[in-house]
């Protein structure tokens, strides 16, 4: 889609195309069609940064939430979303040891029971051993941090998502 064509989308189009470009979430994108329109995809990203920015923090930890574990249980029994499949894939996650594997759930799982939510990194930013690494390093943060760091992260997964969906070589 052109940000012409995006821009011209009544609100039901907008959502089939763009409801998903935060993980389970498509309220961002129902509430950002109102700023239409959009200059280009660098403004309709920056409008769904600045809607997930003005949450107070139990909504922005919501989105959190919403997010699969790499390499969980939901990505084990194929149930991920397209876009997370994709994404989970070129992070190399599908070429876990067992060890690896094993290492991943259990400090995603350690993660949650601290933080009360999920550990998200970008991972088309992320090969497994930097998301690992993130994990270990990550884990040690204040809950606080984590909002804040794992938000970054939505962010830079939107950006991406986005740019699979509006063409700007215009
Ligand atoms: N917990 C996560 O970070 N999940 C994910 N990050 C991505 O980039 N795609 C996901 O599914």
């Amino acid at each position: 889609h052109s940000i012409q064509q995006v821009n011209e989308m009544k609100y039901e189009e907008f959502l089939q195309v763009f409801g998903n470009v935060v993980e389970h979430c498509a309220l961002c994108a129902a509430a950002i069609w109102a700023h239409r329109p959009f200059y280009n995809v660098q403004e309709l990203h920056a409008e769904l940064c600045h809607f997930i920015d003005n949450l107070p923090s139990i909504g922005r930890e919501g989105i959190l939430r919403l997010h699969p574990d790499l390499a969980g249980r939901i990505a084990q029994l194929g149930l991920l979303t397209s876009e997370s499949k994709k994404e989970q894939l070129s992070a190399g996650l599908d070429t876990l040891t067992e060890d690896e594997r094993e290492t991943i759930m259990d400090l995603n799982e350690r993660y949650k029971e601290k933080f009360g939510f999920p550990f998200v990194i970008c991972a088309r930013d992320n090969k497994k051993h930097a998301i690992l690494t993130g994990l270990k390093i990550r884990i040690e943060n204040t809950s606080e941090v984590e909002v804040t760091t794992g938000v970054e992260e939505v962010k830079k997964i939107m950006m991406y998502r986005l740019l699979d969906l509006v063409k700007t070589d215009n």
